[in-house]
């Protein structure tokens, strides 16, 4: 790999005689990773025992193992793991969200922390996963969908247009800043195409924006993680010195626990000497087995009382004193009581238990699609979404059709009826055909397994089953 002079020149100068073994590292082979979905993975033991015997675990991360598991595995397809390098799964494992707290992943495409806040929060609480860019904002939604956590929502907004509508709403904001991307050099060798000398300068005014933004959408005792998959300290550790002086009553709180030991702690001689810098994290390939990052967690220094109210709007709400503003919403409404009434019939039909997150969640209507969306964000009746929660299905004139999304949150045990395709028909199935079998009566919805993993929805009549598998996966 032909790294830039500017590059090398400079990195020889910042870290003097460890630069020879830097530079030689990023010549190696990029490290793979992928993490498996608790959700998912807890009523398998035999999956896991399949990835804990081939795989070896990695250190800092929740759930994370070396190595890469093709693209059409079924897992993959199933939503049981996500295909994430090592360092960048230590990110979501220092921003360690309590249960039930309410959590924003600010710059969230294509959902790999995402993925991983979903797995800690484990359905209880809130996530919001944003992204600016509407096309990556599309993919982070079929990962989220993959996963199946139905506490999480997709919104495409700019940072500064999201703290407008949701002010001091979040606990935790996790900040994966767009940045020059020299930790991802090997990975992605193109990321040397777009570097220059001056290019970590202007990516730091662009995170100071986004940083600026995630503090105004933070409550007043939340937390905040700002990573970067770059080396360059005008990204990572000036940032942190700046941020500091921003918001004077946060501080840097060092990772505790097993597998940090690994990584290396930031300098405080690349920003201003502040000393809270030895408190950020650094993943250098030279010294661990993952490609470079870097990250930091805020926490407010003494507790500051909460002077905004949108807890206190939600929880009325919730009891229905306070009705959602329908008027000025762009799209959503109440369910009729037809539309609740399929649903329900639905339900006794096909499912034996309901996706965790509904507890918390209000079922809305967009014309006939129903969704369940967590009820928090009813305070913000103006939010546009690009994945309102968790999508249940059509309520149509004389029928209910599911979602996929539906069928993705739920374990294979939640089905009343199952069925198992052959590899040969599971190849058809996912061609999009209709399956023949002869043997089997009656009507009604299938979840659709294969190797035991449901991926589709299936709708038996007449000894056919009738394929719902979406039209954007078939192949
Ligand atoms: C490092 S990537 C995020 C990776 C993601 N967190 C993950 O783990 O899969 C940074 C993201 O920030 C987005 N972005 C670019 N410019 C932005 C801006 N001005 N404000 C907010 N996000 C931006 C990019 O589209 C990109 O998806």
């Amino acid at each position: 790999m032909k790294l830039p002079q500017d590059f090398q020149t400079k990195y020889q100068t910042l870290l003097g005689a460890e630069s020879t073994a830097f530079l030689a590292s990023l010549q190696e082979p990029a490290v793979k990773g992928f993490r498996l979905n608790p959700k998912k993975i807890a009523a398998q033991p035999e999956l896991q025992q399949r990835f804990q015997q081939n795989y070896s675990a990695i250190p800092w991360s929740h759930w994370g193992f070396y190595g890469q598991v093709p693209g059409d595995d079924i897992a993959q397809l199933a939503g049981d793991l996500y295909s994430q390098e090592p360092s960048a799964q230590a990110v979501a494992a220092l921003a360690n969200p309590a249960a039930n707290s309410r959590v924003l992943d600010l710059c969230a495409a294509p959902g790999g922390k995402t993925t991983q806040l979903a797995s800690i929060l484990n359905e209880t609480g809130l996530l919001v996963a944003n992204e600016i860019d509407r096309q990556r904002a599309k993919v982070l939604s079929e990962n989220v969908e993959r996963f199946g956590y139905s506490n999480t929502v997709v919104t495409n907004y700019a940072p500064d247009q999201l703290a407008q509508l949701l002010p001091h709403f979040f606990d935790v904001i996790v900040v994966d800043a767009p940045c020059s991307g020299e930790g991802m050099f090997r990975k992605d060798p193109q990321a040397i195409d777009y570097w220059s000398a001056a290019y970590p300068k202007q990516c730091q005014q662009r995170q100071r924006q986004i940083l600026l933004s995630a503090l105004a959408l933070l409550a007043p005792n939340g937390t905040l993680v700002y990573s970067t998959c770059t080396f360059a300290p005008e990204e990572d550790e000036e940032n942190i010195d700046w941020l500091l002086q921003q918001a004077p009553n946060f501080e840097v709180v060092a990772p505790t626990g097993s597998g940090w030991e690994l990584a290396a702690a930031g300098r405080p001689e690349w920003g201003h000497q502040n000393p809270q810098l030895s408190k950020t994290v650094r993943f250098w390939p030279q010294s661990v087995r993952g490609e470079g990052h870097f990250m930091a967690k805020l926490v407010a220094k003494s507790a500051v009382t909460n002077t905004h109210n949108t807890r206190q709007e939600t929880a009325e709400i919730v009891r229905g004193k306070q009705r959602p503003n329908h008027h000025k919403g762009r799209s959503t409404t109440g369910p009729t009581s037809a539309q609740l009434a399929q649903w329900q019939a639905f339900q006794q039909a096909t499912l034996k238990q309901l996706p965790a997150g509904l507890t918390t969640a209000t079922i809305v209507s967009r014309k006939e699609q129903l969704f369940a969306m967590p009820t928090a964000l009813l305070v913000q009746p103006q939010l546009r979404f690009v994945r309102r929660g968790l999508w249940l299905g059509a309520g149509l004139k004389n029928r209910f059709v599911p979602n996929h999304a539906l069928l993705m949150s739920l374990p294979r045990s939640a089905f009343k009826n199952v069925i198992d395709l052959t590899e040969s028909d599971y190849q058809h199935y996912r061609h999009g055909e209709t399956l023949s079998f002869p043997e089997m009566a009656g009507k009604g919805w299938y979840a659709v397994c294969y190797q035991q993993q449901p991926f589709s929805w299936g709708y038996l009549t007449n000894h056919t089953l009738k394929n719902f598998y979406p039209k954007n996966f078939r192949r």
